[in-house]
């Protein structure tokens, strides 16, 4: 029986999932869980021990460290650096079963809750009554993910932003350990061509749809 409403928001980098899960969240009065920022906090948890980013067995230490203190600095976590460092280590199973229990038990808390991610509706919370997958094309992600870093002002080149979202999609869906694929039962949502109040908009009509058809 599904008695609370959990909403698992995947898709690939920049499509835009987090700002809807935030949304959906603000929206619901659920509490929101981006799972993109524990990977990016053990990646640069490894880059800042000095620890190699191919040694899986140090990411692996490094995970089941880490606690809320290593969360805090959002700049450092949000940037190029530590998402390339967080696809990296993203893909060794130590690392993800090192994040799994604290992930399930988020989705599981009592009312519901909201996670984005690449692999919520497929392993952290497979019970879900709403699923999204967030998609764009890779042109557009870049242009949005360049825009978010420029006016931060990093220096980084739309080829440079454009190839590693290319990367990042390959290596995430590419990898055996949860990989990014959109849940059979997840609703496909493409916001190409939609700007951000479009987008929630039509987020929050797929979650209507599975709160009615779920009656929560
Ligand atoms: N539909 C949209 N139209 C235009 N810009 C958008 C749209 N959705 C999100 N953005 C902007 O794109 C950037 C990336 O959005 P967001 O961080 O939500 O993506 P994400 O999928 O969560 O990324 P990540 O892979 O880092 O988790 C942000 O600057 C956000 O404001
Ligand atoms: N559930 C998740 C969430 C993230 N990852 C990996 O972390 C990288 C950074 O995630 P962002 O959402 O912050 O871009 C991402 O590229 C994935 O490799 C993951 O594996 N599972």
């Amino acid at each position: 029986m599904i008695a609370s409403l959990i909403i698992a928001v995947d898709g690939p980098a920049a499509s835009g999932k987090g700002t809807i899960a935030a949304r959906l969240a603000q929206t619901y009065g659920l509490p929101h869980l981006d799972t993109g920022l524990l990977y990016r906090a053990v990646g640069v948890g490894v880059l800042d021990a000095g620890g190699s980013l191919d040694d899986a067995a140090f990411a692996e230490t490094v995970a089941l460290k880490l606690d809320a203190s290593h969360l805090t600095d959002t700049d450092r976590l949000t940037s190029g650096e530590a998402g390339e460092a967080a696809s990296r280590i993203a893909g060794y199973p130590g690392v993800r079963a090192a994040l799994l229990a604290f992930q399930k038990a988020f989705a599981a808390q009592a009312g519901g809750a909201v996670l984005d991610g690449r692999d919520i509706g497929t392993v952290i919370a497979p019970e879900a009554p709403a699923k999204l997958f967030i998609t764009a094309t890779p042109e557009v992600r870049a242009t949005r993910r360049w825009k978010q870093l420029t006016a931060r002002g990093q220096d980084i080149a739309f080829e440079a932003m454009l190839a590693d979202i290319v990367k990042r999609d390959e290596r995430d869906a590419g990898r055996g350990a949860a990989p990014m694929v959109q849940a059979e039962d997840a609703v496909l949502l493409d916001t190409t061509d939609m700007g951000i109040e479009a987008a929630f908009d039509a987020a929050r009509r797929i979650v209507e749809a599975a709160r009615a058809k779920h009656g929560l």
